[in-house]
């Protein structure tokens, strides 16, 4: 389990009534993926759906301007709020919650110190599940890189990510999080030793990890680990087909966090508990 509170043992199964969901970033790629998962799910109903320019409804849902988020939360009072913005949105999202002591699920990426520091306040008040990829694909991917980076302790290891052109952070926030599990079981890497694409006369150097950002065109999310060594290479990658598998998750992560105390979890928690 994650930093933060014990779980408590309640479940969906024990909700007599619906779970009554707020989505911000609702007229995003992902915000209107998860209105449209919801709607569709057993169990859920959005209660409540905001963004910050495009207020047309999403799947018969109305969406509020963002600004009215606070009054908005206060009067709605959902379960949980489901959250796909950006890093500043995304914090002051959290600071809201807090406020109002709702739970917060936030797959946004590209966090600075700062506000992965405004987070971990929020979540001193209300359950905080942050995840950078809500596929369990991803979980698995996670898992498999953990073990095969330990198992080769001197292959040469190389992260490369490929998304969509209208992705703004970079690297993704799942390969971030790859980079940081590889350096988590592997001594002689390092944060310190990210190399961010190659120019020049650039030889390899020991404890470097190559990190690779591509955009191009709809490409919804593609992960790759290469791990080489002399005369072996191997190759661990994921590709998403389809924004659908985030929503999924990311809804799974909600039910699982609605009723859990205060504290920072994470979408392993969620896998783990099943
Ligand atoms: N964890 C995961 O599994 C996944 C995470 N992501 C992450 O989710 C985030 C969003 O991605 P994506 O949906 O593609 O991005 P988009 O740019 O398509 O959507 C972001 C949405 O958030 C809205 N927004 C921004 N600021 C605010 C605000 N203050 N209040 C309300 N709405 C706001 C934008 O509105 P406007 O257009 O008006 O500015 C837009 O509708 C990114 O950080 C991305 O990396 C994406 C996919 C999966
Ligand atoms: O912006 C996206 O699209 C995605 N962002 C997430 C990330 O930064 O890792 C997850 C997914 O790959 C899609």
């Amino acid at each position: 389990m994650s930093e933060g509170a014990e779980a408590s043992e309640a479940t969906d199964a024990d909700r007599a009534d619906p779970l009554r969901v707020a989505v911000t970033g609702a007229g995003g790629r992902m915000g209107r993926e998860v209105i449209e998962a919801a709607v569709d799910r057993e169990g859920l109903t959005v209660a409540l759906a905001v963004n910050r320019s495009e207020t047309e409804p999403v799947a018969g849902v109305a969406v509020d301007p963002a600004d009215e988020f606070a009054d908005r939360i206060a009067a709605v009072e959902p379960d949980v709020v489901v959250d796909f913005t950006g890093p500043d949105s995304a914090v002051a999202y959290a600071e809201a919650c807090a406020a109002a002591g709702v739970p917060l699920v936030t797959g946004t990426t590209g966090f600075d110190d700062d506000q992965l520091r405004a987070l971990r306040d929020a979540a001193d008040a209300v359950p905080v599940l942050k995840a950078a990829n809500f596929s369990r694909g991803i979980a698995a991917l996670r898992r498999a890189v953990r073990e095969a980076a330990a198992a080769l302790p001197d292959a040469d290891v190389e992260v490369t990510e490929t998304h969509h052109n209208g992705k703004r952070d970079a690297p993704s926030g799942t390969a971030n999080t790859l980079l940081d599990d590889i350096e988590d079981v592997r001594a002689d890497l390092s944060r310190d030793g990210r190399v961010h694409g190659r120019e020049g006369d650039a030889p390899r150097q020991p404890g470097e990890i190559g990190v690779h950002a591509r955009r191009a065109g709809d490409v919804t999310g593609e992960h790759e680990v290469l791990l080489a060594g002399t005369h072996e290479v191997l190759e661990l990658t994921h590709r998403a087909g389809d924004r659908g598998v985030f929503a999924a998750g990311a809804l799974d992560a909600a039910v699982w966090l609605a009723d859990r105390p205060a504290g920072r979890y994470d979408f392993g928690d969620v896998i783990d508990d099943a």
